[in-house]
């Protein structure tokens, strides 16, 4: 049985390419991204390197309720790999309260 892996941000740059190596490598791949730096068309584009179109969730991770709620449905996920931030520079400089700072 393969085993599930929780990419969030899994949309994203690293987080995306993260994903193919993933399934490539014989894991099952469920991704939480709200989209906020990605577009959806990367889940296609996924499938069309794999051929496997991973499971995704279109939701932000301070959606506490929504998150339990996807926790709740995935009991099986082994591992969590967490890429889903605002890491910039740009963004920290433009946008710093989105870090609480
Ligand atoms: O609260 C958040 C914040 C972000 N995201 C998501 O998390 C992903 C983060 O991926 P990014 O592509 O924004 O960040 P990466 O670090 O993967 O990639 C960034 O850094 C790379 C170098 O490290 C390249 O410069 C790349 O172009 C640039 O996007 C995005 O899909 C974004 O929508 C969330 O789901 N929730």
């Amino acid at each position: 049985m393969k085993q599930k892996i929780l990419v969030t941000g899994g949309c994203g740059y690293i987080g995306s390419h993260t994903v193919v190596e993933l399934i490539k490598n014989n894991f099952e791949v469920l991704i939480i991204d709200d989209l906020s730096n990605s577009n959806k068309e990367t889940i296609s584009n996924i499938q069309k390197i794999t051929g496997v179109k991973p499971t995704f969730y279109a939701c932000d991770l301070k959606e506490i309720h929504r998150v339990r709620n996807i926790l709740k449905e995935n009991k099986d996920i082994e591992a969590t790999i967490h890429f889903a931030a605002y890491k910039a520079v740009t963004s920290i400089y433009y946008n710093p309260r989105v870090f609480g700072v």
